[in-house]
């Protein structure tokens, strides 16, 4: 490999390990490693942005569900479970679906998806789980926010798209997703959605809504429900989502 690099015409000694090391650490990562955990050589190698998301697609694709959270579903109360009914008949039947549970803190949301994720993954399938905020993404494993899951940029405006090629492994992995939970849905721009929904469109290389494909989103609209551009007219979601109101709070 060390001659490799000479090639490239890299004279400094120095340079080429560092630039080796960090060729090994890539592949490492791709796999689920880092060349730091073996502890063979004194400096700290930091993983390239492509190997830290080939690293997380791994993660992804390789979550192992616990017994707890597989038999989650049979604790689901009848709220909970019509939902999980009706989610789970769309996903295993390969039919696009469009839910809101919509519902205040404490209705028991997070603990129906944690059930809809751990079936999904529990079959080896794919389940994204993403929030708009960084504290309730850290609840879920595999948990991300939208914004960096999907590559979604922080300031947005008319022209924002996501910053994800279409042969990338994110997009891979996006595109193999039966099911994708956006909790706090209620938090996020309006226009986040238009850009998630076009994003998934583009990968999918269709005009349905969300790329044809299963999304749970979650949140608390009292007062109001988010649009979303659909085709060239913006709708609310309350029209295209199929609504699943949880009322009752299950805290204490
Ligand atoms: N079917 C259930 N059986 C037992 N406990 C449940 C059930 N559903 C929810 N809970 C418990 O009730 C509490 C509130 O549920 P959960 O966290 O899912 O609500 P939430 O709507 O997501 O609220 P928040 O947005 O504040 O997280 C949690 O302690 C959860 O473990």
């Amino acid at each position: 490999m060390i001659e490799d690099y000479k090639v490239l015409q890299i004279t400094e000694r120095r340079e080429i390990r560092y630039q080796v090391l960090n060729h090994i650490n890539d592949i490492l990562h791709s796999m689920g490693h880092d060349i730091n955990e073996y502890e063979l050589i004194p400096e700290t190698i930091w993983p390239s942005t492509a190997a830290r998301e080939a690293n997380e697609i791994h993660f992804e694709r390789s979550i192992i569900v616990s017994e707890d959270d597989i038999l989650l579903h049979r604790k689901l109360n009848k709220n909970q479970l019509i939902a999980y009914n009706l989610i789970t008949k769309r996903i295993f039947s390969n039919k696009a679906g469009s839910f809101f549970i919509d519902g205040p803190g404490g209705t028991g949301k997070t603990f129906l998806y944690r059930a809809l994720l751990a079936t999904v993954r529990s079959m080896g399938y794919i389940a994204l789980a993403t929030t708009t905020s960084s504290v309730a993404a850290s609840i879920f494993l595999g948990g991300r926010t939208t914004h960096s899951r999907f590559k979604i940029p922080i300031e947005i405006d008319e022209n924002t798209s996501c910053n994800i090629s279409k042969e990338s492994s994110l997009a891979g992995l996006i595109r193999d997703a039966k099911l994708i939970v956006w909790d706090e849905v209620s938090m996020a721009k309006r226009r986040m959605l238009n850009v998630f929904d076009l994003l998934l469109k583009d990968l999918m290389n269709t005009n349905a809504l969300f790329g044809g494909k299963v999304i749970v989103l979650g949140g608390d609209f009292r007062q109001t429900l988010p649009v979303v551009r659909y085709g060239k007219k913006k709708i609310s979601l309350a029209k295209v989502c199929y609504i699943l109101a949880f009322g009752m709070n299950l805290k204490n």
